[in-house]
């Protein structure tokens, strides 16, 4: 399989390309998602992975097919990013916590011959979060840099009751979904 650029900064995008063997190198696109004022949860991921694109595009050239996504998660109609502490990575979870949460990720891939756009989302119905093993998640710092302070394979996956959707997806990147398009 062809090489591809993962336009992306993120661990958790990287270990899903090598969990499905995906060979890849990583280059951070670097657009900044907080320029957006984006009420609505779909078109924010849209627009910050096009944005994330196009900023990778006028640094790279398209030698290397490119992939670039994004990810938030949405709890009350509210989107819930990435935690700024442990005071807001707390109040994100607790908005989680015995609630129905909706993950949704865009990918963008983008090589000479054609362009791909995905936005998959991924439904959960947690159970409460136990006060402890809340704390003792807030504590480990394993939070910081996921967006709604998640971790649906770590802290969250006690806590699943239901689940309508890729677990790749609420991780950042429904790399199922890509496989079929890359370049062998
Ligand atoms: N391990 C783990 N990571 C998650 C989960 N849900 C979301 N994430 C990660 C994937 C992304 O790295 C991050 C979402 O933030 P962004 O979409 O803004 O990407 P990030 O800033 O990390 O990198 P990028 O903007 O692509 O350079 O949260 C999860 O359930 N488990």
């Amino acid at each position: 399989m062809q090489t591809i650029v993962l336009g992306s900064s993120s661990i958790t995008r990287a270990e899903l390309l090598t969990k499905f063997g995906v060979p890849f190198i990583q280059r951070d696109a670097g657009f900044d998602e907080e320029s957006l004022r984006i009420a609505d949860p779909a078109h924010f991921v849209y627009h910050a992975t096009k944005g994330k694109m196009q900023s990778y595009l006028e640094q790279y050239d398209l030698e290397m097919p490119v992939l670039c996504a994004d990810t938030v998660v949405t709890a009350n109609g509210q989107i819930l990013r990435k935690a700024k502490d442990k005071t807001d990575a707390k109040r994100i979870l607790e908005a989680q916590s015995g609630n129905t949460v909706s993950i949704l990720s865009c990918m963008i891939y983008k090589s000479k011959t054609i362009e791909l756009i995905d936005l998959s989302t991924t439904d959960y119905l947690f159970l409460p979060f136990e006060p402890k093993a809340l704390q003792d998640y807030l504590e480990s710092d394993e939070w910081k840099g996921k967006a709604g302070a998640c971790m649906v394979e770590g802290f969250c996956k006690s806590y699943i009751k239901e689940v309508v959707g890729l677990e790749s997806t609420a991780m950042g990147l429904s790399v199922e979904k890509l496989l079929p398009f890359l370049p062998q």
